[in-house]
C-alpha cells in the first residue's frame, strides 16, 4: 500500500468506525457484530502504525467510542474512564503477557481475572459515605449524569456504612439489564403491541438514558461492581479492592479468579467459554488487569487504553449441521418467523437443534435448499443463527426452499406489507396466535386486569374453543362445568400437519411405570437429548434396574412401547409418542387400535381424545392416564377465573378502551380519549376535526378509530360488553374536582413545561374545572406559554390577540 492509498484507507475507515460508534453510543443499536467493528478498528490501527504522518489526534483509535448526550448536565470525570484493548486469539494474549513481563522486568506479577460484562458502564461517586453522584462514561472525560435513574438500581447502596470507608472514593461498575427481565419486558411489549426492545445492552443503555426515572425503576436494571477509585482508599491491590468494597455491600459478581500466570489465566478464560452462557447476563469475554497498583502505576496508560489490562473476547462458536425442515411460527401480531429445525448439535454449551431465520429475504440470502448442511452460530444472543451454507455437501437435486403462502395456523392467505420484511397473517380476529394476543392484552392488569386468566388458561380456552371475543369471557359462567377436566399445558404435546397427536417421551414413560417421578425421568431423557428415541428406551431400561423399582413391571412396560411404537402405522416424530399408541397401552382391550388413532385424530389433548373414545375405565387405567395428562381445570381454579372476570366489570371507561385494542391507542391516549368524550358513543361519532382538536391526537389515530368503528363485528362486540356490564361511559363520581379556580375557562398549554409533562396538564387544568382546547382559537380565555411554544402557534395567538401566560402565573392563579 503506498501513502496515497493509505491515506484514503484511513479516512474510510474512521468515517466507518465513527458511524458504527454513533450507532452504538448514542442510538444504542448496531448495524455490524461487535466482532466485524473490532476488525475495523484493528486494521485501522495497523496502518496508522505503519504511516503514523495519517495519525490523527481525532481518530476513533485514539478516543474512546462514546460521547454525553446533551440531555443531562454532564460532570467530569475525576480519572478518565478509558477503553480496554482487546483481542480475539490467545496467541496475541502471549504476546501482551510478554510486553508486560518487560515492561515490569520480569518481576513477578498477577492477574485479576473478570468476566467482561456486557453492560453500560458506570461511575459512582461517594462522599461521607452517600452517593452524590452516577455518571456515564461518556467521551472518557465527561459523561452524563444520571444519579436519579441509578438510585432507582434496588442493589446500589445510597449510603454506605463499614469498616474503613474514606471520606471520598469512587466506584465503577457495569449496569445491565438480566436476561430473563429483558425477556419478560419483550414478552409484556408484544402483548401491548410495542416493538421489542434489540438486546439487553442496548436497553440497558436506553433506560439508563431516560428522562423518567419513574419508568426507569420498572425495568430492574442490575449492576456488577469491578473498581474501587479514590486518594486514600487504603490497598494497594485489587483483589483487596473487590473484597472492600464487596464488605461494604456492592454487588461483585462471584466469577473472578486471580492467575498467576498467563496460563492460569488462559485455563480460566477456557472454562467459562461455555459456562457463561448460564449466567444471568451477557459476557462476552475475559479482562485481564494486573494486580497490584503499583504495578499498573510502571505500565501506565495510552490515550484511549491501560497498558496494564486487556480483553481477551469470546469469538462466536460455530458448527455444523443438517438442515432437517422449516417451521412457521405466528406471532401474537401476526407477524411469520420462519425457524430452523436442525439435527441436534453441540455449541458453546447448549444442544441447537433450532436457529431463527428472521423472515423471507434471510432464506433467499443463504440460498436454503432441502436438506443442506449449513454453519450455525452462537455469538452473543440466546437464539443461534444460520449463517451460512456448505455448499459442496449439497445433495444433488435438492429442492431450493419454497417460502409458506398460507398461515399454518389458520390457513389464511399470507400477505407481505411494502417495505416489510415480515410475511403477515391477515386474520387478526380468529388466527389463534393472534387472538391469544388481543385476550391477553384484553386482560392484562393495565386493562381489565384479570389477573387469573394467565397465557395457558387463555390458550387452552382458545384452543378448545371457549374464547373466540372478549365478549366470550362473560359467557363462561353459563359453560363452567363443561371447564371442569379441561386440560392446560398443551405445551407437552405435539401434532403433525396432518392432525396425528403425539405426547412428549417423558410424560409417556411416566404414566406407563411406576414408582419413578416424572422430574426424574424429564432429568434422564434431557441428559439422552442428542440420542435416537429407540436407543433413549433401550438406556431407560437399564436406568430402570438400577432404579431397583418395580423392575420387571417397568422394564416390560418400556418394551411393549418399543413394540408398539416399531409396528405402529404412525410416523416416528423425535422426542415424542403418538397419543394412540400410548393408550393403547394403558388402555388394554377397551378399544382397538383403529379406534385409538381415529379417537386423538384432531384431538389436542388427552382429555379430549378420552371424551371422543366415551368407553368406560377402570380406577386402575384412570389413575394412569391421569398421569399422561396435563394441569386441568379444577374447580378451585374455575371459581378464581370467573371471580376475576365478574371483577373486571368494575373496571373505568378509559381501561376498557384500552382493552379493546385499537391500533394505536396506547394507555395514555385511551385515557385522553375517555376523558374528553366521556362515552364510547359520543367517541364513535367524533368527527375528525373534533378529534384533531385534542392535543395528542394526530391523524394516523384519527384514521385507527374510524378504521375500528367501520367494523361491523368491532360494533357487536362492544354492544355485548355493554350487556355483560361493562363501563363505556365514565362514571360521574369518578371526576371529583381538585377545585372550582379555572371553572368557565377555556385554556391552552403550548410548548415544554418544568412542573408538568404533556398530558399532565390537561389533567391538571380539567381537575380544577377548567376545559382545556386543543388549538388556538379567539374562544380561548388564555393560553399557558410553555418554552419553545410551537411558532406557528404562537403566531395565530398573537394575531388573535389571545393572553398569554408563563407557567409560573399559571400556577399562581391556581395555588394562590
Ligand atoms: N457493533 C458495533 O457497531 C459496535 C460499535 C461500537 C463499539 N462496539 C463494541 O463495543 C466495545 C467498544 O468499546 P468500549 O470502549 O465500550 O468497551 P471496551 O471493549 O473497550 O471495554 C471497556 C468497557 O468494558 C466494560 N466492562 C465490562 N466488564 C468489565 C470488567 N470486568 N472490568 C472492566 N471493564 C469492564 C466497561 O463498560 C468498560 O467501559 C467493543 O467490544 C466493540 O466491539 C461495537
Ligand atoms: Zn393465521
Amino acid at each position: 500500500m503506498n501513502p496515497a492509498e493509505a491515506k484514503a484507507r484511513i479516512e474510510a475507515l474512521s468515517k466507518e468506525i465513527n458511524h458504527h460508534n454513533h450507532l452504538y453510543y448514542q442510538e444504542d443499536r448496531i448495524e455490524i457484530s461487535d466482532f466485524e467493528f473490532d476488525r475495523l478498528l484493528e486494521e485501522l490501527i495497523r496502518l496508522e502504525k505503519e504511516f503514523p504522518q495519517f495519525l490523527y489526534p481525532d481518530s476513533p483509535s485514539q478516543r474512546v467510542g462514546g460521547t454525553i448526550t446533551k440531555e443531562f448536565e454532564t460532570a467530569e470525570h475525576e480519572y478518565k474512564m478509558l477503553s480496554l484493548g482487546n483481542t480475539y486469539s490467545p496467541e496475541e494474549l502471549v504476546a501482551f503477557d510478554e510486553r508486560v513481563a518487560k515492561g515490569l522486568g520480569h518481576r513477578d506479577y498477577a492477574y485479576f481475572c473478570e468476566l467482561k460484562f456486557d453492560g453500560v458502564a458506570i461511575s459512582l461517586v461517594y462522599e461521607n459515605g452517600r452517593l452524590v453522584r452516577a455518571v456515564t462514561r461518556g467521551d472518557g472525560t465527561r459523561g452524563d449524569v444520571v444519579t436519579e435513574n441509578v438510585k432507582t438500581i434496588r442493589n446500589i447502596p445510597l449510603v454506605v456504612q463499614g469498616k474503613n470507608v474514606p471520606d471520598k472514593f469512587e466506584v465503577r461498575g457495569e449496569v445491565f439489564l438480566p436476561l430473563k427481565e429483558f425477556e419478560k419486558i419483550n414478552n409484556e411489549r408484544e402483548i401491548l403491541g410495542e416493538p421489542p426492545l434489540a438486546n439487553p445492552r442496548n436497553a440497558a443503555s436506553g433506560t439508563l438514558k431516560m428522562q423518567d426515572s419513574g419508568v426507569v425503576a420498572k425495568r430492574r436494571l442490575n449492576c456488577y461492581f469491578y473498581q474501587l477509585l479514590g486518594e486514600d482508599i487504603g490497598v494497594s491491590k485489587h483483589d483487596e479492592a473487590i473484597a472492600l468494597i464487596e464488605s461494604w455491600g456492592f454487588n461483585v459478581s462471584p466469577t473472578h479468579f486471580k492467575a498467576n500466570n498467563i496460563q492460569e489465566a488462559l485455563g480460566f478464560i477456557d472454562s467459562w467459554r461455555e459456562k457463561r452462557f448460564t449466567l444471568p447476563l451477557d459476557t462476552d469475554g475475559v479482562v485481564l488487569k494486573i494486580n497490584d497498583y503499583d504495578q499498573r502505576e510502571e505500565l501506565g496508560f495510552t490515550a484511549k487504553i491501560p497498558r496494564w489490562a486487556i480483553a481477551y473476547k469470546y469469538q462466536a462458536e460455530s458448527a455444523q449441521t443438517r438442515l432437517l425442515s422449516i417451521s412457521y411460527q405466528v406471532g401474537r401480531t401476526g407477524a411469520i418467523t420462519p425457524v430452523a429445525n436442525l439435527a441436534p448439535v453441540h455449541l458453546a454449551g447448549t444442544t441447537v437443534k433450532r436457529a431463527s431465520l428472521h423472515n423471507a429475504n434471510e432464506i433467499i440470502r443463504l440460498d436454503l435448499h432441502e436438506g443442506d448442511l449449513v454453519h450455525v452460530e452462537k455469538g452473543g444472543e440466546i437464539i443461534p443463527k444460520i449463517t451460512g451454507v456448505v455448499l459442496e455437501k449439497r445433495q444433488p437435486g435438492a429442492k431450493s426452499i419454497t417460502y409458506i403462502d398460507h398461515c399454518p395456523e389458520c390457513g389464511t392467505h399470507l400477505v407481505r406489507k411494502e417495505g416489510e420484511a415480515k410475511h403477515f397473517c391477515p386474520n387478526t380476529k380468529a388466527c389463534p396466535p393472534q387472538l391469544l394476543g388481543r385476550m391477553e392484552h384484553f386482560v392484562h392488569q393495565r386493562a381489565m386486569d384479570i389477573d387469573s386468566l394467565g397465557t395457558e388458561r387463555l390458550r387452552t380456552l382458545i384452543d378448545e374453543g371457549f374464547v373466540k371475543s372478549p365478549a366470550d369471557f362473560y359467557g363462561l359462567k353459563e359453560k363452567q362445568h363443561q371447564l371442569l377436566g379441561l386440560e392446560m399445558g398443551q405445551d407437552q404435546y405435539q401434532k403433525t400437519d396432518d392432525g396425528i397427536l403425539y405426547i412428549g417421551l417423558p410424560k409417556a414413560l411416566f404414566a406407563l411405570t411406576e414408582l419413578i417421578s416424572l422430574s426424574a425421568i424429564e432429568k434422564f431423557c434431557a441428559e439422552q437429548i442428542e440420542k435416537p428415541m429407540m436407543q433413549v428406551l433401550q438406556l431407560f431400561q437399564g436406568y430402570i434396574r438400577n432404579s431397583k423399582k418395580k423392575v420387571a413391571q417397568n422394564v416390560g412396560m418400556v418394551q411393549l412401547l418399543e413394540n408398539a411404537l416399531l409396528v405402529s402405522s404412525l410416523p416416528p416424530m423425535e422426542d415424542y409418542v403418538p397419543v394412540a399408541v400410548v393408550l393403547g397401552l394403558l388402555v388394554g382391550n377397551k378399544a382397538s387400535t383403529g379406534q385409538l388413532i381415529e379417537a386423538a385424530y384432531h384431538q389436542n389433548t388427552v382429555h379430549g381424545t378420552l371424551l371422543k373414545l366415551d368407553v368406560k375405565l377402570g380406577d386402575g387405567q384412570e389413575e394412569r392416564i391421569k398421569k399422561l395428562k396435563g394441569n386441568s381445570f379444577q374447580e378451585g381454579v374455575i371459581g378464581n377465573m370467573l371471580e376475576g372476570i365478574e371483577a373486571s366489570k368494575n373496571q373505568p371507561f378509559e381501561k376498557v378502551l384500552f382493552a379493546l385494542g385499537i391500533r394505536n391507542i396506547g394507555e395514555n391516549t385511551a385515557q385522553l380519549l375517555a376523558r374528553h368524550f366521556k362515552n364510547i358513543d359520543a367517541l364513535r361519532e367524533a368527527s375528525t376535526e373534533q378529534l384533531l382538536e385534542i392535543n395528542g391526537v394526530g391523524e394516523t389515530l384519527v384514521h385507527s378509530l374510524h378504521e375500528y368503528f367501520k367494523d361491523k363485528e368491532n360494533l357487536q362486540l362492544i354492544e355485548k360488553l355493554k350487556d355483560a356490564g361493562l363501563n363505556f361511559s365514565v362514571s360521574e363520581q369518578s371526576v371529583s374536582l381538585a377545585s372550582n379556580k379555572l371553572a368557565g375557562l377555556k385554556i391552552l398549554a403550548s410548548g415544554r413545561f418544568t412542573h408538568f409533562k404533556r398530558d399532565e396538564i390537561i389533567d391538571f387544568v380539567e381537575s380544577h374545572g377548567g376545559t382545556y382546547v386543543g388549538s388556538v382559537s379567539k374562544s380561548l380565555d388564555f393560553i399557558i406559554e410553555g418554552e419553545e411554544m410551537g411558532p406557528s402557534k404562537k403566531e395565530k395567538a398573537e394575531k388573535l390577540g389571545i393572553k398569554m401566560i408563563s407557567e409560573a402565573e399559571f400556577l399562581k392563579i391556581v395555588n394562590g
